[in-house]
């Protein structure tokens, strides 16, 4: 926290029923106590896969940005250590999938996930800012951080075998990658216009809104 400089935090406070609502979401609450229906995990862990496939283009373009456009080259060490760390994560996803019988090159994207895979395309256009493509990045990977931390808690009834998804997001180190993508977040938010800033606050929403969307997919109902 750095005070009336830390602008993520102000907007988390500020929009805090909508953050609730993504890093809080039913299906987070099942895994915690124990009570989650296994077919929407499966259902999850196949519709994320497609999204992380497109995550990684996404990263790619945020790369481009910050060869561009920062001048601190420690962020492009981090962008790519994400980058890296996507690597390992879909080779994770494979081995998820063959031991849950799930069938990775069949799944059929989700409405949920179309349109929050196109929200990432949005942002690789070459056009977008470094800044509003950071404030994005930083949201997706903490929604995730702070859903699955929340997972691991003491107290919680995770069963056994789904620890080891809580563990991949809600790991210490994934949430200290997440205080750093905030920290250049907050930096490059200081310096910006109004209007930049107006823009990078309404896509912190519209990434809260696509996060609950797609954990609204794993019931399977709509
Ligand atoms: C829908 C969604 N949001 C965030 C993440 C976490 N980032 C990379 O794995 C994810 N896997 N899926």
């Amino acid at each position: 926290m750095e005070g009336k400089s830390d602008i993520t935090a102000m907007w988390i406070k500020k929009h805090s029923l909508l953050y609730t609502g993504a890093t809080r979401h039913p299906f987070i609450l099942n895994i915690r106590d124990g009570s989650i229906d296994i077919s929407s995990f499966k259902r999850w862990l196949a519709q994320d896969y497609i999204f992380v496939r497109a995550f990684v283009p996404f990263i790619a373009s945020i790369l481009v940005k910050a060869w561009k456009e920062s001048d601190v080259s420690s962020d492009i060490d981090l962008i790519l250590s994400g980058m890296a760390a996507l690597n390992d994560e879909i080779a994770w996803f494979k081995k998820e999938a063959l031991k849950w019988g799930v069938a990775l090159n069949s799944v059929v994207p989700h409405k949920a996930n179309v349109d929050y895979c196109r929200f990432l395309e949005s942002l690789m256009n070459p056009d977008v800012e470094y800044t509003l493509a950071i404030t994005a990045f930083w949201a997706i990977e903490t929604v995730y951080q702070e859903s699955f931390a929340h997972c691991l808690e003491d107290g919680s009834k995770t069963p056994e075998e789904l620890k080891e998804t809580c563990q991949r997001w809600g790991n210490e180190g994934f949430g200290q990658y997440c205080s750093s993508l905030q920290n250049i977040t907050n930096r490059r938010l200081e310096k910006a216009s109004d209007d930049m800033f107006s823009k990078a606050e309404v896509i912190l929403i519209r990434v809260l809104e696509h996060e609950v969307e797609f954990w609204n997919m794993s019931r399977g109902t709509i």
